[in-house]
Order: C-alpha cells, then sequence, then structure tokens
C-alpha cells in the first residue's frame, strides 16, 4: 500500500511545485499521473517512491517501492544482467554477492519483459527503448509489492508500449500497488483505476471515470481531446478491460 497525504514539494522556499496532495494506491490497482510538462510529475513519484522529501505532507508505503526512473544512460558499462540484478540489492545483503535465487529473479523478470536476449549486452550500448525494458525488469526483479514508474512509456514503440502495458496490468492482478506518470492518457485510460490531474489551476485526484473525460483532459493540455471507445476484436484482454482511447484534435 501506497498512501500520500497533505503532500507538497518545492525545490526552492515558497516556490511549491505542487501542494496538497493526498491519494492511495491499494494493492491490484494502478494511479496515473498526468499533467503537461514540467508540472511535477517526476517530482511528486520521486517524492511517493521516497527519493524526494516533501516539505509537507507524509508519504506512507508498507515496504520500499520498485522504482523505473526514465530511460537514461548510465556512465558505467554494466551488462543489461547485472543492471537487473542491482534489483535484488536489498535480498542479496551488504558485502554477499548474488546466489542463485537472485540470478533466476532477474532472468525471470528479463524474460517477463520480453528482454532475455538482452542479458550480456552493454546497457550503454543499448537503445533507449530497451534500456526502459531492462530498467522495468529490475524493478520487477525487487519483488516489491508496490510499482512507481516515471513514464514507462517513454522511448518504446507502439508494440513494447503494449508489452509493457500487458505486463503492467499482469502485476496489477497479481496483486501489485501501481503508480505511474504518464504523457498518454490513452495508457490512463487503459490501466488506472484513479488519476492525479497536475494542472495550471491546482491538483486534482479521483477516479478515471471522473477525471478521464473531454472536458478534464482539453482543459488539462490546453487542446481538445476526444475520448472514443474502440472493440476489443479478441485483443486477450479481459473483458471488463476498458477499451477507449484518445483523438487529439490537432489545430484546434
Ligand atoms: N532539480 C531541480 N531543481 C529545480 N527545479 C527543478 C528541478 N527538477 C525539476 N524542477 C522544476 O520543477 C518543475 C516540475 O518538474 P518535473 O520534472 O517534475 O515536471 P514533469 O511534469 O515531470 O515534466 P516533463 O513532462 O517535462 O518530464 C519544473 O518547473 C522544473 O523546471
Amino acid at each position: 500500500m501506497l498512501e500520500l497525504d497533505g503532500v507538497g514539494f518545492g525545490y526552492s522556499p515558497r516556490d511549491w511545485v505542487f501542494r496538497g496532495v493526498s491519494f492511495r494506491v491499494p494493492p491490484g490497482t494502478a494511479t496515473a499521473v498526468l499533467g503537461p510538462n514540467g508540472s511535477g510529475k517526476t517530482t511528486l513519484v520521486r517524492c511517493a517512491a521516497g527519493l524526494l522529501d516533501p516539505q509537507e505532507g507524509t508519504v506512507r508505503l508498507s515496504e520500499s517501492a520498485g522504482y523505473v526512473p526514465q530511460a537514461h544512460g548510465s556512465a558505467f558499462a554494466y551488462r543489461a544482467l547485472d543492471m537487473v540484478l542491482m534489483g535484488r540489492a536489498r535480498h542479496v545483503g551488504v558485502f554477499r554477492t548474488p546466489g542463485s535465487s537472485d540470478h533466476e529473479a532477474a532472468l525471470e523478470a528479463m524474460e517477463r519483459v520480453g528482454a532475455a536476449g538482452l542479458r550480456d549486452r552493454r546497457f550503454p550500448t543499448l537503445s533507449g527503448g530497451e534500456q526502459q525494458l531492462i530498467l522495468i525488469a529490475r524493478a520487477i526483479a525487487a519483488g516489491s509489492p508496490v510499482l512507481v514508474l516515471d513514464e514507462p512509456a517513454t522511448g518504446l514503440d507502439l508494440k513494447n508500449q503494449a508489452r509493457v502495458l500487458t505486463l503492467l496490468r499482469e502485476l496489477m492482478a497479481d496483486g501489485m500497488a501501481l503508480l505511474l506518470s504518464t504523457h498518454h492518457p490513452d495508457h490512463a485510460l487503459h490501466l488506472a483505476d484513479r488519476v492525479v490531474l497536475l494542472g495550471r489551476s491546482g491538483v486534482r485526484t479521483g477516479s478515471a471515470a471522473e477525471l478521464l473525460t473531454d472536458a478534464q483532459l482539453s482543459a488539462l493540455y490546453g487542446v481538445r481531446v476526444s475520448t472514443v471507445a474502440y472493440s476489443d476484436d479478441g485483443d486477450g484482454f479481459p473483458s471488463s478491460t476498458p477499451r477507449r482511447t484518445i483523438v487529439v484534435h490537432y489545430g484546434s
């Protein structure tokens, strides 16, 4: 369980990025954070993951969260498998080397994201999308019941976006609590039970049904957005999966 209560953060005194953010992410659910560039999505998910200390309010985490940062180059030429093994740090203990169960967990996580074939590649030589898959595998390998992801679809092609969304739904079905920031309202429509909108006029939290509407999304991004239904077409998701996506009226 992840819970934020009245959280406020600013990088300098009296210059708040956001204030008064409260929401809970129960097991088996996903909460999506949406907002324009610079609205504070990364800042908020870093506070939720315990990587930034808010100036006010509290963050309660049942145990440490797995965290997936936005893909970025690494200065160190670790193998992809070693990057994923780093997710096992709290299981391995200080001054110990990873054992066979850690290797198994790391390889299973790489299989799950479809990146087992990259295990011996050096992380900096991977494409941005491949790096993103490895970072997600690292967080899964950590085995935490809470996963916090900062724009997990950044740099992924359409097939890999679908793979990651499917994977995140599977993790929810396994009982994990997910918090993700995203620039893709359609991903929020597909995944999220609850939504946090970081807008120019303040923060709104509520159910996906209440906040992922044409009016709310158009106001949030300052461009006309419509949500449209599509048929399941035997896509393999349970019939309860929301099948709505968004259309942006470019030029509006
Ligand atoms: N280390 C920092 N020091 C000072 N200001 C910062 C720092 N990091 C971010 N900011 C500022 O805080 C605000 C929120 O930034 P943040 O990165 O959280 O936004 P975001 O919604 O994730 O943006 P994007 O969609 O562009 O990734 C921005 O105005 C940004 O310039």
